[in-house]
């Protein structure tokens, strides 16, 4: 791990809760174990359940990252990630592409909270995004490329680091140095089907990459047996 993380849980995996039933959420919740991963809430759920659902989680001893992905002026964008640290949630993220005063203004917001400040990282391209996606909207650089601009955006600007794929990590680590955040979906176990996520790693890939923090949806809570899921995922990491 190379972020500083404010609580005492050690696990990499970031489960991402992507329900539009509470009560299956809830179920899901019921079968794991707080100080084996973190719950990622993002914007289906928190339109649908909103803060109370967040705390709900946090009650029942779970870490959040709540993954609204801000992107708007910078005055709005720092408003909502103190609302979100209000909140108490562990990680908040923002649009890499909202641009420097933006993630200065979301980052200068978090100041005051000192210590118990959420980590903020920023989102650089999706990993649904393909050069085609780009070029539609006037950017000429290949999605790695653009990818790294905008970490070493995020990065000048101080944030804990950025949202990306699993295959940049490597260059990502080299050019960015270790003090800086990869977190990264499209992972998937051996064996387990990519679904919809296009260039996927398997988790010890992934960490062997530099990757400290994985988002993983799908293949934990679609799973008969999720508890045995994030054993056997956390299994598979242990002496990479
Ligand atoms: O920000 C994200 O979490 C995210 C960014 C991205 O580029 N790609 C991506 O898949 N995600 C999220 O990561 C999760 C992946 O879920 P699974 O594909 O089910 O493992 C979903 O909640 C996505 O919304």
């Amino acid at each position: 791990m190379t972020a500083v993380s404010p609580s005492s849980v050690t696990s990499p995996v970031l489960v991402a809760l992507d329900f539009d039933d509470i009560n299956r959420a809830l179920a899901l919740t019921d079968l794991i174990d707080p100080q084996r991963c973190r719950l990622k809430v993002g914007k289906e759920m928190f339109t649908r359940f909103g803060p109370e659902w967040v705390k709900t989680l946090q009650s029942r001893g779970f870490d959040v990252f709540l993954d609204l992905k801000f992107h708007d002026i910078p005055n709005t964008v720092a408003h909502a990630v103190a609302a979100a640290a209000d909140l108490g949630v562990w990680m908040v993220n923002v649009h890499a592409s909202g641009g420097a005063r933006m993630m200065n203004a979301a980052r200068e917001a978090l100041i005051p909270m000192g210590n118990d400040a959420p980590l903020l990282i920023a989102v650089t391209v999706l990993t649904s995004m393909e050069a085609s996606d780009l070029r539609d909207i006037g950017i000429d650089r290949t999605p790695a490329a653009h990818a790294l601009h905008l970490a070493g955006l995020t990065k000048e600007c101080g944030l804990d680091g950025v949202v990306c794929s699993a295959h940049e990590a490597v260059s990502f680590r080299q050019q960015l140095g270790h003090d800086f955040a990869l977190v990264t979906p499209g992972i998937r176990p051996e064996g387990s089907a990519a679904q919809d996520q296009r260039r996927i790693m398997t988790p010890p890939q992934a960490k062997q990459a530099g990757v400290d923090y994985m988002v993983i949806g799908r293949p934990i809570t679609q799973a008969a047996d999720p508890a045995a899921a994030l054993a056997s995922i956390l299994q598979s990491l242990q002496g990479v």
